[in-house]
Order: C-alpha cells, then structure tokens, then sequence
C-alpha cells in the first residue's frame, strides 16, 4: 500500500468531543490553544502516524478548537478559505443533537473538498435504532463524503475513521519524521504550552509577536529539564510579562509545568525568563519555577 499524507481540520460546535477525537486519534494529550487568533495559516494540532499514513491535524485559524464566541468574532470567508486547504475536513457532531449552532458552523465548510461527517458520544445513545433517522436527517443538510458515527471517548469506530480520513489524502512521503515527531514536537509543544499560557494570563497586554525559545529540554533520571526563554520585542513589554515581584511569570511558569508534566508524562522542572529580541543586557533569569511546589 503506497504511503499517504494529508492535513486535517476538525471543525464543530464547542462540546462536541472535538479535542478529546483528536487526543484519541493521536494518542497523546497534545490539543493547545490560545485565546488569540493565529496568525499563521495552520497550526498543528497533532501528528499520528501508521505504517501507511502520516495523518497531521491541523488548527483553523478563526475556528480555533475551544473556542466558544469565534464564530460570531470572524468573518466567514477566513474560515472557508482557510479550511479549504485541507485535504479533509471532519465535521463532528453530537449524537441526537444537530441544532442551530451546528447549523451555523456547517454552513462554513467548503463545498468543493471533503467534508466527513462524525457523529460522536454514540455511547450515550441506549437505543440504537434511533440513530439511523438522525443520520438521515443530518446527511440532506451537505454533501458529506461519508458519515461515520463514532466514540471518541471510547475509541469505537475510530479505526474506520482513520481509513477514511486517508482515503482523502495523496500519495507522499511523510512530512515530519518519525523521531521528528517524538523529540522535536515535543520542544515544539513545550514552547507553545508556554506561549499559551501568556496568552491565557496576560491576554491583551501583550503583543502576538511574542515568542518563546526553547534554550535547553533534557531528560535526566525521569524529570525533563526545560529552559524557555520569552522573547518580547520591546524592553517596556518586560515587566508586564514578569509582574510584581514576579508572580506573572511565576504563574505562567507554574501552569505551564503542570500541562508539561501531564504531557509528557515525567516530572518537569521548567526555568523562565523574559528576553528582549533585540536586548544587549537582558538575558536575566527572573523565575525559577521548580518541578516539585
Ligand atoms: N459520552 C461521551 N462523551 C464524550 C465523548 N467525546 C467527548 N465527550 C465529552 O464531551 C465533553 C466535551 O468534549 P471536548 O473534547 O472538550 O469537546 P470540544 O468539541 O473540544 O469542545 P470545545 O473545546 O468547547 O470546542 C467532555 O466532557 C468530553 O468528555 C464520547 O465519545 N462520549
């Protein structure tokens, strides 16, 4: 069987089971988000990867997974433009529910690609015989490529969704390497988790430009070792990001470990400081946020 790759959006209303489908295809909990609109195209969510398929997920930007208001924040044609360079878009619903708020998002999704319908939480439905009328009524609303009813939460019928979602991809040789996948998205996370978590706490005091470096990420004797830096633009965006007496940063630094630490599995010892890009003295450590508080 020829190797395939492709990108994957999941689109639905909040609540669905989006994020918990994703981390249940995947494996690993690895869903991130930020309160900010992304700025860039895509942003991945998630890498699986079978002996015959790299599967990469994929963020869209403006219907950004948990995000509850962005519909009504968004233009529409950001959306559908942005979703229609996926090669497969996964619709997701809840079983027995199809109402106004799922109407709006599908009425979003691009009629010239794929589009998947997935009917999830099947397990909440006692009765089964009910489910067949529902998927009628919801599959003459679109043109979906297929409808597959799903537990994500118990993992029933994934294995035919990734068949699929791979049926839509092309032939190609995988994007991101397999040990890529382990150790670089890792640090690629882990810097991400940090930025989020600015986001979450300082939200719009602080420019989308920031970024966060990952300086050093080791593992030794089961604790992963993490050196970030918080790189900023300007010395004036410093002390909002450290606050008074540092508790900003030592905040951001505190939740930050915990989401790496359940991430990854191990214990984290995480050190933050702020860096000012274009600084001469200002690679000063200004949080030591420990791995075991
Ligand atoms: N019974 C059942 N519950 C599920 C299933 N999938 C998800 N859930 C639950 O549904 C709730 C919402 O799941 P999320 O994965 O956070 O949903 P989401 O679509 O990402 O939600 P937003 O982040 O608000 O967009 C959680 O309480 C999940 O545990 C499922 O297959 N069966």
């Amino acid at each position: 069987m020829e190797f395939r790759t492709g990108y994957i959006a999941i689109v639905g209303r909040p609540n669905v089971g989006k994020s918990t489908l994703l981390n249940h295809l995947i494996g690993q909990k690895i869903s991130i988000t930020s309160r900010k609109a992304q700025t860039t195209r895509h942003r991945i969510v998630g890498i699986r990867t079978d002996a015959d398929a790299q599967y990469v997920f994929v963020d869209t930007p403006g219907f950004q997974m948990q995000h509850q208001n962005v519909l009504n924040r968004v233009m529409n044609r950001t959306v559908t433009q942005s979703l229609s360079d996926v090669d497969v878009a996964l619709f997701v619903i809840e079983s027995m529910r199809f109402d106004a708020r799922d109407e709006k998002v599908l009425a979003l999704l691009p009629r010239n690609q794929p589009v998947v319908l997935v009917i999830n939480k099947t397990d909440k439905v006692s009765d089964k015989s009910t489910l067949l009328p529902f998927i009628e009524k919801v599959s003459a609303s679109f043109p979906f490529a297929a409808i597959i009813p799903v537990s994500a939460k118990r993992d029933s019928q994934l294995t035919e969704l990734v068949q699929e979602i791979r049926r839509h991809m092309q032939e190609g040789e995988p994007i991101y390497g397999e040990d890529e996948i382990t150790d670089r998205s890792e640090r690629f996370l882990a810097a991400e988790i940090v930025r989020e978590k600015v986001f979450r706490l300082l939200g719009d005091e602080i420019p989308y430009s920031i970024s966060v470096e990952i300086e050093k990420f080791e593992t030794e004797g089961g604790m992963r070792r993490v050196y970030a830096a918080i790189i900023v633009d300007r010395d004036s965006q410093k002390p909002i990001l450290i606050g008074k007496k540092g508790e900003k940063l030592k905040e951001i630094g505190t939740q930050s470990r915990k989401d790496m630490e359940e991430l990854f599995g191990l214990k984290v010892y995480l050190e933050l400081w702020v860096k000012v890009k274009s600084g001469w003295a200002d690679d000063e450590r200004a949080v030591k946020s420990l791995g075991y508080e």
